[in-house]
């Protein structure tokens, strides 16, 4: 019998606590309502909100990057289109799909992030953008849709708030929830959108070529980017609707430049058949050189992709596939996620890792890539978009021309020393007046380097004097050395040749040292080159923007009135599409804006998207269906964050409600500034054709009682078998949106003190004008062509449904779903990693280890590195 001394008595006692305290902790893992942990990823912050859902900020643990998990409640019907079309989509303007994790509740998607923030946002801030970002940007979107367009794929929902900022402040697409493919019909009648961007035939409730609005909404954005106002946005909902069919905005603003107008002209013409294709809207002067070089990006991005030669074909990804295949993963399965876009944990991981590792090799090469590379294209293009255009004597033209030639006339001037290149025009246009006023207030001394275009002197400076000295001196040491090689080679060769090896083992150090020599003096002198031409291109590059940063002087009244205007841009909202004939709806605006013509400063609410079936969206309509959603979800990030509006009364400031019973004002004004979008449906005719139109069949990830959930209204009633839209009680199938768009739209105009200007105005729409109800078979076959995979096989393999990777422990029971017919069996856990942390620190304690606690410094690191994902 051993007797237990103090010691002993101590180190159990230790040992007790320690599992007492890892029991707990893991106790209270299983209790938490946060959610910490969603498959792979760790879930940092939350950044926004959606309809369906909130927009968090996560980490991807094996890769270390930031990714944006949107969260969407199965009962939004747009989710699976949304999964559906924006998987297939992979652009440089379009936010990347990594993963779809779906779960009891919810659908997950893991997106690229964007830190950027909305446009909408951007724009709000700086309260108008400049020509030049307009341009830049426009191109981009333009891009964007290009590509959509070219997949036969309608966006219906492009507004500034579904485009995104990412860290270089290029523009990405998001938000698909409306999309949908135009191959098996020309001709779409669901009415979307949010009123503000929707084109005359939508508000007329015409039947429409979806390309069309899509190109209209352009013209929308492209209107507000420069004027920093909308073009139609009248309090009224319905005097908004009248001016868009029947007026044009005002396009001489003092932002505005004729090419910018002509474009816009053209974007926004009431008759679609007017309207341009996507294709001559990129070739348009005013997204000059950016619509062109985008234009001819995107096609050889979309022939790459039809020909299948867009993954595991560069060295990079054959060089990481090779090191997973050592590393024992089933290369072959993350080949085929992948290419199926089946946007699993298995793609998701191969699609991070890629960008993870381009990430870094742009790191370890940034000089060579950037400074070697842009001199070659400034080169290549300097033929094609180096001249000026003598006829153009607008302001834009100019600032576009120079903004072009600027940098290039330099260059160009450097090159003309060159004696093998042409010598350049002495006649001067008005653009190389402009750049030489410009310059001349900018730095005098860049005087004398402009009028070099038209010298033969060459210029201390100059580049290509730096090029050809350098490899001139080169030449001559070759030349040299191979001339002294030879000589005394031939010096020594008859009296050494095979002789003296004491000799040649002398000469032959004496080459080695030489060689290095030079090889040195190579290398240094190849770095200053670089480093001078990089100078070079940064100067030229400085002196530019301080050319275009004068565009932006204007007085501060002016900038004050459009903050005003764009602050109700921000508050006007579409409201619902009601029954009416577009004839009545014209005849009464037109009593309505002879009463009262000129549009109040602060209108209404904010603009807002929707799908609307049919029939008027009447408050009522807007009961939020989803409000039990803090009752039936099993996810609850943060009490922090909960879910929570003020209840809307029917006739009162919102048409959405939520649950009521929850509000909390701090959250409403951290979160004021998210966007809203609304879907509405109403009656069964509209519903049916709807429900094909939008693919609602796709419920892959629905199960029945959640469909339950909106037939009961809020009660929900678990053994229904109702197909989802299918229910005939045009009540039940009204969609509301309190837990969502509506209620965001409450907390943001909380927020910004919106509300008291015109807070009932808040539907929008997307409004289902009901074919023939027989119309839904033939619409589900048409769709399955959507991508070249027959709709069954989507439905049976490719939405992406796992509860959790493998590295992490299933803790709850398992959740039957059906999917497609079938029962599949899932679950859904959180990682349990820590759970064993108490054995680790038991071993320690026992072989004398100081325990490993939270505190310590290893900890610590581990949760920086984990941190610095980027
Ligand atoms: N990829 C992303 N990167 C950064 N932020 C994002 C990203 N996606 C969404 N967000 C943020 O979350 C907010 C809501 O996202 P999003 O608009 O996509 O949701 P939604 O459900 O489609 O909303 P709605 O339909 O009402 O427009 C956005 O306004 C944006 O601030």
């Amino acid at each position: 019998m051993t007797s237990s001394t103090p010691s002993t008595k101590f180190r159990q006692n230790q040992m007790k606590s320690i599992i007492g305290h890892s029991y707990n902790k893991l106790y209270g893992q299983f209790m938490a309502e946060e959610l910490t942990e969603v498959g792979n990823y760790r879930i940092l912050k939350q950044i926004g909100e959606g309809s369906f859902g909130k927009v968090y900020l996560a980490h991807h643990k094996p890769t270390h990057r930031k990714v944006v998990l949107k969260t969407s409640d199965k009962s939004d019907p747009n989710v699976v289109r949304e999964v559906f079309y924006h998987r297939q989509f992979d652009y440089l303007h379009i936010t990347k799909l990594y993963e779809v994790i779906v779960t009891e509740t919810k659908v997950w998607m893991a997106l690229e992030y964007c830190p950027g923030r909305e446009l909408y946002e951007h724009l709000l801030s700086l309260q108008r953008i400049t020509l030049e970002e307009c341009s830049r940007l426009f191109a981009q979107i333009v891009g964007a849709v290009y590509y959509a367009h070219s997949l036969n794929c309608v966006h219906r929902d492009l507004k500034l708030e579904n485009i995104l900022l990412d860290k270089k402040g290029n523009a990405k697409l998001t938000d698909f929830g409306f999309t949908r493919e135009c191959v098996s019909r020309s001709q779409l009648d669901t009415i979307c959108g949010t009123t503000v961007y929707m084109a005359p035939e939508l508000t007329q409730r015409k039947s429409y070529d979806g390309f069309k609005i899509d190109i209209w909404a352009l013209g929308v954005i492209l209107y507000t980017m420069i004027n920093g106002t909308m073009p139609f946005d009248e309090e009224d909902e319905a005097k908004t609707k009248w001016k868009i069919v029947n007026d044009m905005p005002d396009l001489d603003g003092s932002f505005m430049v004729p090419e910018a107008k002509d474009l816009i002209e053209q974007l926004l013409a009431k008759d679609p058949n007017d309207r341009p294709s996507i294709e001559k809207i990129l070739s348009h002067p005013f997204l000059q050189p950016y619509g062109l070089s985008l234009m001819e990006k995107t096609q050889k991005i979309l022939r790459r992709q039809r020909r299948g030669l867009t993954q595991f074909h560069s060295k990079l990804e054959r060089k990481l596939l090779k090191r997973l295949k050592q590393a024992g993963f089933d290369t072959q399965a993350i080949k085929a996620s992948v290419q199926k876009r089946k946007c699993d944990s298995l793609s998701g991981l191969w699609l991070l890792l890629v960008e993870r590792e381009m990430a870094k090799q742009k790191q370890d090469y940034p000089k060579r890539s950037k400074s070697v590379l842009s001199v070659r294209k400034v080169f290549d293009n300097s033929s094609a978009t180096g001249e000026c255009k003598p006829s153009s004597e607008n302001l834009f033209a100019q600032q576009l021309d120079s903004k072009i030639t600027a940098p290039l006339n330099r260059i160009l001037s450097m090159r003309s020393d060159n004696a093998s290149l042409p010598p350049p025009s002495p006649k001067k246009t008005p653009c190389d007046r402009s750049i030489k006023q410009q310059i001349n207030l900018n730095s005098p001394s860049q005087e004398a380097d402009y009028q070099g275009s038209g010298s033969t002197t060459p210029k201390k400076n100059n580049l290509f004097t730096k090029m050809s000295k350098f490899f001139k001196s080169k030449r001559l040491n070759n030349d040299k050395s191979g001339l002294s090689n030879a000589n005394r080679n031939s010096q020594e060769s008859p009296k050494g040749h095979g002789t003296s090896t004491s000799g040649s083992i002398e000469n032959n150090e004496k080459v080695e040292k030489k060689r290095v020599n030079r090889s040195e003096s190579l290398r240094s002198s190849s770095k200053n080159l670089v480093q001078s031409v990089s100078d070079d291109l940064n100067d030229a590059n400085s002196k530019n923007d301080d050319f275009y940063a004068l565009d932006e002087h204007r007085p501060q009244s002016e900038s004050n009135r459009q903050l005003r205007q764009l602050k109700r841009l921000k508050s006007t909202t579409s409201s619902d599409i009601s029954g009416q004939t577009s004839e009545s709806v014209n005849n009464n605006l037109r009593s309505a804006l002879n009463e009262n013509s000129k549009p109040s400063l602060f209108n209404s609410t904010r603009p807002m998207s929707g799908i609307s079936q049919h029939s008027e969206l009447s408050n009522e309509t807007f009961n939020s269906e989803y409000s039990t959603d803090g009752n039936n979800s099993s996810f609850k990030v943060s009490d922090s964050v909960r879910t929570s509006f003020p209840h809307a009364n029917a006739g009162g400031t919102s048409q959405y409600s939520s649950g009521g019973d929850k509000s909390s004002i701090g959250y409403s004004q951290k979160f004021s500034t998210r966007d809203l979008s609304t879907m509405s449906s109403a009656s069964s005719a509209s519903e049916r054709s709807s429900r094909t139109d939008s693919f609602y069949d796709i419920t892959t990830a629905s199960s029945p009682m959640v469909m339950d959930v909106r037939k009961i209204n809020r009660t929900p009633i678990k053994d229904s078998v109702l197909p989802r839209f299918g229910a005939q009680n045009s009540r039940l199938t009204k969609r509301s949106h309190g837990t969502g768009r509506r209620a965001n739209l409450v907390r943001r105009m909380h927020g910004r003190d919106f509300m008291k200007h015109n807070p009932a105005q808040t539907q929008s729409i997307i409004q289902e004008e009901s074919s023939s109800g027989g119309d839904d078979e033939k619409n589900v076959k048409e769709i399955s062509l959507a991508d070249g995979v027959p709709l069954a096989s989507v439905e049976d393999e490719e939405l992406a449904i796992h509860t959790d990777s493998e590295t992490s422990a299933v803790i709850s029971g398992p959740v039957k779903l059906r999917v497609d017919g079938n029962s599949e069996t899932f679950a859904f856990s959180r990682s349990l990693s820590e759970g064993s942390e108490w054995s680790r620190n038991l071993i320690d304690l026992r072989h004398n280890r100081k325990p490993i606690t939270e505190d310590d410094e290893s900890f610590q690191i581990a949760d920086q590195e984990d941190n610095s994902s980027e």
